[in-house]
């Protein structure tokens, strides 16, 4: 299928061609699942003694686990599309005068987690973008207030006169200029107080060639110790806000720190759907997955993620669309104001995404608006957070947020070029991997189990395909619970062996099929994904290691949390690479980093 503007495709997708194979085996193994189901609990009936009723259970309610972990893969295999994009033909299309314009907001948090420098890379990467440069708009939120990071920002502003040329003249597509600058400033702005700059200004900054240069705008939003900011989330509200009030692009470009862009040409691929007039009035944002640079070959630490990041948004893709990844995402700026048909106005004019900005950006009307938009106080007792902008209440905001505009009506398109468009990075020691995904474990958990469940509210609002695909990531880490109470004991306990079938009975067969099944049609599908065979090895032996730590450490957490005990905030994940460290993981050595109680386990 095609859609044509003007008698030339911007984009087609064709269905996999494994989608029939995928169904007949999804009801084939449903049946085997059920029988097995109805086969414990038939023996939970009949049990005679007290130990026999409880091993019958425990076997009723892991492989109930496992089942319900089955049924929600299936969301994914029932309709995964390849979507393919001809960007040569927008020109074609529309004048590029016409292109709509694009803020981009890139989040940076820490500078000694996130090292300055990665910031300006990601800038600059963006700013060299082969798009229409006065309708590109470059906004920084710095959570950590830091004077390094500004100073780092003033040089790259600098920079981009020379940078910004130089790359157009020698058609650079990787526009990332790594490791320019050495800094060694150490001071911290005041954590309390909001700071926003214009660095540069498309209308006035010119780069040494004497063209136009993107805005590219500094802000640091207030923070007080009263009142809670949201992490991620609240920065890009601010951002949403500031950004409003300065250029309020349609356009939206979301991306993190340590992701820079590795192809000018992809807002132009974002634009193939954007400027299609049939998928427009829905669409609420374009996923391009994460890719990261620098993994060792075989993938030590599974960080990857190629089912999280690649296959399973590709599966949604022939449903209502991919979830949100938190990075390397194009909004429309309307998709964060109410659902397509409900729009939910702000509450002042000038945050309306469809307000005309005719002010210039340092203004003073300007400029004290945007002072107090970024205030801490302003989202109290506004819809910010709640129904409106990236929404609070899970450390996986990304997800949540997705999720919630999705619900709203939303679609979205998993865009997934050849040419990879961002790349990020990884962290590489043991540790960090663990603490990362253990806060989004608690993340999920958070929406798993909230009022917005996938199960109930998901299903509800975007039937029950898209709801088993979100309850999907939202549930996974409940697994972890059937490793510790349900693998030891049969292993060990010769009364447990017992209640497990003989190679002789026909059960054995069954359980046999529905081993080998679920693991070929894991394998069938990493592979076919572009990965090796050592690769998927690797991301099986992490999904044991995480079960028994991330998850589990995270699902008590969460448990404390939801009890009142204690709270959880946002753990950052450290991009400061170690040379010898970094040596030692190429080499594929598993690094522990730190003691933790992760390890225990
Ligand atoms: O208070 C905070 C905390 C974090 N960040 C930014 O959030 C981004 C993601 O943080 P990171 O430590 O890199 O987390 P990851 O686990 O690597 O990120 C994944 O998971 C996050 C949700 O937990 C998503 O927001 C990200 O997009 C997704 O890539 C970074 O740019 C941070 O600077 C802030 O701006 N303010
Ligand atoms: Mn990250």
């Amino acid at each position: 299928m095609s859609s044509n503007t003007h008698g030339l495709p911007l984009h087609t997708h064709k269905p996999s061609r494994r989608t029939t194979a995928n169904r007949i085996f999804a009801v084939v193994y449903g049946c085997a699942t059920l029988a097995l189901i109805s086969h414990h609990a038939l023996s939970l009936l009949n049990s005679t003694t007290l130990t026999s009723f409880f091993i019958s259970l425990t076997f009723l309610i892991s492989d109930s686990i496992l089942a319900f972990m089955f049924a929600t893969t299936q969301s994914f295999h029932m309709r995964p599309i390849y979507r393919k994009e001809f960007p040569e033909n927008l020109k074609r299309v529309v004048e590029e005068s016409d292109f709509p314009a694009l803020d981009v907001f890139i989040s940076t948090a820490d500078p000694y987690k996130e090292p300055p420098m990665n910031v300006v890379n990601t800038a600059l990467s963006v700013m060299a973008y082969d798009y229409p440069i006065q309708k590109v708009s470059v906004y920084i939120s710095d959570d950590g207030g830091s004077a390094l990071t500004l100073f780092a920002l003033m040089e790259a502003a600098k920079f981009a006169r020379h940078w910004l040329p130089f790359c157009r003249n020698n058609n650079k597509v990787d526009c990332s200029p790594e490791a320019y600058f050495a800094i060694d400033r150490d001071s911290h702005l005041s954590d309390q107080v909001e700071n926003i700059k214009v660095l540069l200004e498309s209308n006035k900054d010119k780069d040494i060639t004497g063209n136009l240069m993107p805005n590219l705008i500094y802000v640091s939003r207030e923070k007080s110790k009263t009142s809670t900011h949201h992490f991620k989330a609240g920065a890009l509200n601010v951002l949403l806000r500031v950004s409003a009030i300065m250029t309020n692009a349609p356009i939206i470009l979301t991306l993190d720190c340590d992701m820079h862009s590795n192809d000018p040409q992809t807002a132009h691929r974002a634009l193939c759907y954007i400027l299609d007039p049939e998928v427009r009035p829905k669409l609420g944002y374009i996923q391009f997955p994460q890719l990261f640079r620098g993994i060792n070959k075989n993938d030590i630490y599974a960080c990857e993620h190629k089912r999280l990041f690649q296959i399973d948004p590709m599966g949604m893709n022939g449903l209502s669309g991919s979830n949100h990844l938190g990075t390397g995402c194009f909004f429309t700026r309307r998709a964060f104001f109410g659902g397509p048909s409900n729009f939910l106005p702000p509450e002042i004019p000038q945050l309306s995404p469809n307000n005309l900005v005719d002010k210039h950006i340092w203004s003073s009307e300007v400029m004290e608006l945007a002072y107090c938009v970024a205030a801490c106080n302003y989202e109290n007792n506004t819809n910010w957070g709640l129904k409106m902008g990236v929404r609070y209440g899970s450390l996986v905001e990304d997800y949540f947020t997705g999720y919630r505009l999705q619900c709203e009506g939303w679609k979205s398109i998993f865009c997934h070029p050849d040419r990879a468009a961002f790349y990020g990075d990884i962290p590489i020691n043991l540790v960090e991997v663990l603490n990362q995904n253990k806060r989004w474990a608690i993340g999920l958990l958070e929406v798993a189990f909230s009022k917005f469940s996938p199960i109930t509210f998901g299903t509800r609002a975007m039937g029950p395909l898209m709801g088993l695909a979100y309850a999907h990531s939202g549930f996974w880490p409940i697994w972890s619970i059937l490793i510790l109470v349900c693998l030891p004991p049969p292993a060990n306990s010769p009364q447990w062996s017992h209640y497990l079938p003989k190679v002789s009975e026909p059960w054995f067969l069954l359980y046999v099929y529905l081993f080998l099944g679920a693991y070929i049609q894991d394998f069938l599908d990493f592979v076919l994904a572009g990965g090796t065979f050592y690769r998927w090895w690797n991301d099986q032996r992490m999904w044991i290691i995480r079960g028994l730590s991330s998850y589990l450490f995270g699902l008590i957490e969460f448990l404390l949390k939801y009890s009142g005990i204690s709270t959880h905030g946002f753990n950052l994940t450290s991009k400061v690479l170690d040379e010898d460290q970094r040596k030692r993981y190429e080499q594929g050595t598993m690094e522990f980093g730190v003691p933790s109680p992760l390890f225990v386990p």
